[in-house]
């Protein structure tokens, strides 16, 4: 883990180095490298995701930031993103995957494929077109 070069004591950046090390000390340690197979962990982290989904289950929308959720709904929600994290780590690593190089390449990729749109096109925002007409100069660039 490293601090964090603009934030103070409190701001420590994880990377996704330390989580994939912390995961296979951990498995090591139980020996349970037998059972983090890349199957059984993409069916454990669906399962996690189940569980992520179960929280928001019935709630109707959530506004950004959970404003009005109480503490310890807070960090069950923490807890149940992290064990989806945790295992797609593990599973990352299982099939051979660098998921951070991968996730920068992905990010590249998505920017190409949408792109911003360019300022000419902004312009028709409040010149009498509506948002359908901008639409579709984007689509068309
Ligand atoms: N074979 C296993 C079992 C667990 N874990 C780790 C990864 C997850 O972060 C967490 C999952 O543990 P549980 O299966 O006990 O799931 P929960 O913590 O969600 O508990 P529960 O399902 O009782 O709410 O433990 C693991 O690496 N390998």
């Amino acid at each position: 883990m490293n601090k964090g070069e603009e934030g103070g004591e409190d701001k420590e950046v994880v990377s996704l180095q330390t989580l994939s090390k912390k995961m296979d000390d951990f498995a090591k340690a139980r020996d349970w490298e037998k059972y983090h197979s890349p199957r059984n962990l993409l069916l454990a982290m669906v399962g996690e995701v189940g569980e992520l989904s179960e929280i928001f289950q019935w709630k109707g929308e959530v506004a950004r930031g959970c404003p009005d959720w109480k503490e310890e709904e807070k960090v069950h929600l923490g807890e149940e993103l992290s064990d989806v994290l945790l295992y797609l780590v593990r599973l990352s690593d299982a099939c051979g995957v660098d998921l951070g190089k991968a996730a920068l390449r992905k990010i590249e990729l998505n920017a190409i494929k949408y792109p911003v749109p360019k300022k000419t096109d902004d312009h028709c925002v409040g010149d009498g077109e509506d948002s359908s007409s901008k639409i579709k100069l984007n689509e068309e660039n």
